[in-house]
């Protein structure tokens, strides 16, 4: 020790509390130490940088929206799906009238559905890239994020 003091002043180096990124983890557009994605805004999916997320990617920001899943459609698109079984056909509406209000705010839509009077089913990938982006796992943890309790029947099976 010198004797001198110093003001410390934190390290912006890697902008705003983000992790430098990490190789193989490309499609992960700020690893941020943050783990709440519902706060995050989707990006415009117009961007011709805009690029597919790697399985690896995929596998591991799927952890960070608990109840959806990865899948794999017939042309092999990867995208998050989740169901819900809602008390009446109704309320299956509201409930899809919340998510495409959140949906019209991000500027991101997911497909939608309603069937057999009572199953929401809601499957989100990026069409332009024809596969999963951070906006996806962005517009899935807003959905999470709904109050939907009153709309779902009590003993949900799925
Ligand atoms: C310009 C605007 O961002 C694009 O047209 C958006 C609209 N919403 C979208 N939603 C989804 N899921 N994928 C898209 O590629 C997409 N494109």
């Amino acid at each position: 020790d010198n004797g001198c003091s110093s003001i410390r002043v934190p390290d912006k180096r890697h902008g705003s509390g983000c992790l430098p990124r990490v190789s193989g983890l490309s499609g992960i557009r700020a690893f941020c130490t943050n783990q709440d994605l519902s706060i995050k805004k989707c990006v415009p999916c117009s961007s011709k940088d805009l690029k597919p997320m790697t399985d690896e990617a995929a596998n591991i920001l799927i952890q960070r929206v608990p109840g959806w899943n990865l899948v794999k459609d017939d042309d092999g698109t990867h995208k998050l799906h989740r169901s819900w079984k809602v008390k009446t056909f109704v309320k299956g509406m509201e409930f899809l009238r919340l998510v495409a209000d959140v949906a019209e705010a991000e500027g991101h839509h997911p497909d939608l559905h309603l069937v057999g009077w009572n199953n929401v089913k809601i499957d989100i990938w990026t069409h332009a890239v024809g596969g999963l982006t951070e906006n996806d796992f962005i517009l899935a943890a807003k959905i999470s994020g709904l109050n939907l309790h009153h709309l779902l029947r009590i003993t949900p099976s799925h």
